[in-house]
């Protein structure tokens, strides 16, 4: 892959880059290349996931001008941050940055380290833009402790309305909930769930967890060893069956879908996707707004006829789409296509299922084959 000038005409809706950068190692060592092309749409949450040591710190170090890349390019939403003739130094490139650790100033309240920021903001910010940011954190009542006397969690959602403050053009985050324990990570997910429903600023957010992925971005690369081997809507990454990273028990497909009704009486809502209907356990939303839900393939089951006398509330009649091999040898994924499709959405989804190989001979499943797909549990993940 070589440099392409074509990245550099970047229409003012993409941010668009390319990066190859060999990254010296010890003698006995492989050495480490990142080689990238980047061209993703410069709105919503552009999740970037892949095995430890893939590059994608590396990545967000060279977007940022923290890792000086000599053959690079960047431009974003049309704004050449670095090209043939100019590179803007770290402290011109109007972004903000949330890492795993907090990083507040200890001798400084939340609200002085908010200040701080706020003073050196990239355009002025309004008190209601103030306010706003410190409502969309929750963070009103921290305002007058010291780091210390906050919870990690507490204190990520300062150092997230601080990187706010200072109005960036891109939000890097990397891997902002990995230091907190799996209380406070669900505690602080609503919030980056507002921030990205309520602000307008493209966010590349670094992760490991397939459970943040799933439930914040809306675009998706995939890296492996310093190159993106896969791209696209994170619905449609997340649905595939050789999905090149093994997801174990995460394994499953993300599906955009529309709440259709609401049943008071069984406190269930009936959602709406490409695929058909689904009920779940009703947890509030209106008639007719979009939600996100993920179905994991481990809670599908299959048989050859619609068992209607069962506990079982979701049953799709599917036809399998795809048969492959499980990283556990006495498994198969299975992809699934539903048979009855929505025509009032437009996205279409598959379902993944894990099956035994003994199943999959006993029932005489084979490429083509008309099922019905049970599905135990279906979480809302937005
Ligand atoms: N300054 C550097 N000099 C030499 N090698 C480096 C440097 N920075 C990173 N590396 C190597 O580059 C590779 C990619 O590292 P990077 O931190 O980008 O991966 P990652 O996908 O973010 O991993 P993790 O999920 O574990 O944080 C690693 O093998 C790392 O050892």
């Amino acid at each position: 892959m070589g440099f392409d000038p074509d990245l550099l005409t970047s229409p003012a809706t993409r941010i668009r880059g390319y990066f190859h950068l060999p990254l010296p190692r010890g003698d006995n060592e492989r050495q480490f290349t990142l080689d990238v092309k980047l061209d993703i749409p410069g709105r919503g949450v552009t999740g970037i996931f892949g095995s430890s040591g893939s590059g994608k710190t590396t990545l967000l170090r060279c977007i940022a001008g923290l890792q000086f890349c000599k053959n690079g390019s960047l431009s974003v939403k049309g704004e050449v941050w670095q090209g043939m003739e100019k590179t803007l130094p770290v402290h011109q490139r109007p972004l903000g940055f949330v890492f795993q650790q907090p990083s507040l100033f200890p001798h400084l309240t939340a609200e002085r380290n908010l200040l701080f920021a706020r003073k050196r903001a990239w355009k002025s910010v309004s008190p209601t833009e103030y306010e706003q940011i410190i409502a969309l954190m929750g963070i009103e009542h921290l305002l007058g402790q010291r780091p210390a006397a906050l919870s990690g969690g507490e204190q990520q959602r300062v150092a997230i309305a601080r990187a706010l403050l200072i109005k960036p053009s891109l939000l890097l985050m990397d891997e902002p909930l990995a230091s907190l324990d799996q209380m406070r990570k669900r505690e602080i997910l609503p919030y980056l769930e507002k921030l990205h429903r309520t602000l307008d600023i493209p966010i590349l957010y670094v992760s490991h967890a397939v459970e943040e992925i799933a439930r914040l971005a809306d675009h998706l690369l995939l890296m492996e060893d310093g190159k993106i081997v896969r791209e696209g809507l994170a619905s449609a990454v997340l649905s595939r069956t050789d999905f090149p990273v093994p997801l174990g028990d995460d394994l499953g497909v993300v599906v955009d879908a529309r709440i259709a009704e609401r049943s008071s009486e069984w406190r269930l809502a009936r959602v709406q996707f490409h695929g058909g209907d689904l009920w779940l356990r009703d947890s509030g939303e209106a008639i007719g707004e979009p939600i996100r839900v993920r179905i994991l393939a481990r809670d599908i089951s299959l048989s050859l006829d619609a068992h209607t006398r069962t506990s079982i509330l979701n049953r799709l009649p599917v036809r399998v789409q795809e048969i492959t091999a499980d990283s556990d040898p006495a498994m198969v994924l299975m992809r699934l296509e539903p048979k009855m499709q929505n025509a009032s959405t437009t996205t279409e989804t598959c379902l993944i299922a894990r099956i035994t190989r003994r199943s999959l001979q006993q029932l005489k499943i084979t490429k083509g084959s008309e099922l019905w797909a049970q599905i135990k549990s279906v979480a809302i993940v937005r």
